[in-house]
């Protein structure tokens, strides 16, 4: 089988690796050139996942249209704010019964579409039904070193789930599957706003307790923001919903935790960012959700909150007292 991988960034390399390790023909296409040559000549992705060496199976490139030309599979790893482009790009080079994967977590800003409703609205018709979407628990870091890792792929198509599940899986990397694509995505896009709030709140030197609260507080409205689109409830039990919302608002390998901890101890978004060279998706899902709740009708209080740190620039203390002093209610979506 031959497998396209579009996004070098740390979790698009880690799965490329893990399916050209499975003994796929993989080829990953980069964003930049010169990374590419560097990956060609060294094996290494020194600027995504130092410290790994790639399997001889992946190829390395930076041409888009003959990257996905004649495989059976793409998988897309972008950032969701450029998954649009990239798809306009590759979507005519795409094999008819090309099996589509999305692996990214965010919501569009500015269209406030999720990564299903940017494919649907790029790719034809017929296409729809087979689209494949994987979330869950899963640092890269982690996975790359082989280390157990539970994840979710969702489709609306269960012959296209159970086919990513069988190409995805290996002995340390176990796939579920789900038809709640909704569900699947908002809970990997929202859990990294909520991941900003715990690290906000560890920054300004809170507890377990404060921890926990935001956790479970977090999951009520993503699930109420998630039920207003169409989701199952369910959904946020699983690995895509309170699965990775624990991992991310825990672990200390969660870059959208670590630029809370950074907020939280008064340092500004500004100054954050110009020393990362990754992607923190949840800093524009946090104003992606906020627009979109707003448009539903959808009580988000602690991505409300998030957003007036972020774009407003609240003082992250008096944001945890308006959350702590909002009316008393019941507890529940
Ligand atoms: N790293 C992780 O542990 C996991 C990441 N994800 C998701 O995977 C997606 C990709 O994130 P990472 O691999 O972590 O990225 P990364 O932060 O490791 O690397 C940044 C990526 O952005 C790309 N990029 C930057 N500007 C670009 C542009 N103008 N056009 C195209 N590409 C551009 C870079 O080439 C690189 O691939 C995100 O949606 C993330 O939430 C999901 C699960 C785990
Ligand atoms: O989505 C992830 C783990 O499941 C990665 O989280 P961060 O982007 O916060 O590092």
């Amino acid at each position: 089988m031959n497998i396209a991988v579009i996004g070098a960034g740390s979790w698009g390399t880690t799965l490329a690796d893990l399916l050209a390790r499975k003994g796929y023909q993989v080829t990953l296409w980069a964003y930049e050139a010169d990374l590419v040559e560097r990956m060609s000549a060294n094996r290494v992705n020194d600027l995504y996942l130092p410290g790994t060496v790639l399997h001889e199976n992946l190829a390395f490139s930076n041409d888009l249209p003959q990257t996905v030309t004649g495989r059976e599979v793409v998988l897309l790893v972008p950032p969701s704010q450029v998954m649009a482009g990239l798809i306009r790009i590759a979507a005519p080079h795409f094999c008819e019964d090309a099996l589509i994967i999305s692996a990214s977590k965010g919501i569009e800003t500015e269209t406030l579409r999720m990564m299903s409703e940017v494919l649907e609205d790029e790719l034809p018709a017929a296409r729809h039904e087979g689209l494949t979407f994987l979330s869950g628990p899963s640092f890269a870091k982690e996975v790359a070193s082989g280390m157990p890792t539970a994840v979710v792929v969702a489709s609306r198509d269960p012959q296209q789930a159970l086919r990513a599940q069988q190409i995805m899986s290996t002995e340390s990397f176990r796939t579920y599957t789900n038809n709640d694509i909704i569900g699947v995505e908002l809970g990997g896009a929202l859990k990294n706003v909520i991941a900003l709030a715990a690290g906000v709140a560890d920054g300004l030197g809170f507890g377990y307790n404060s921890r926990a609260a935001l956790i479970t507080r977090g999951l009520a409205e993503i699930t109420r923001l998630g039920i207003a689109k169409g989701a199952s409830p369910d959904t946020f039990a699983g690995l895509a919903g309170m699965g990775d919302l624990v991992l991310t608002c825990t672990g200390d390998l969660s870059r959208n935790r670590s630029v809370g901890i950074e907020l939280g101890r008064g340092r500004s978004l500004e100054e954050i960012m110009s020393g990362m060279n990754m992607v923190v998706e949840g800093v524009k899902t946090t104003l992606a959700t906020y627009r979109l709740a707003s448009k539903l009708g959808v009580d988000v209080p602690i991505t409300e909150q998030m957003y007036k740190i972020l774009y407003e620039g609240k003082p992250p203390r008096q944001a945890v007292s308006d959350l702590m002093a909002r009316d008393l209610k019941g507890e529940g979506f």
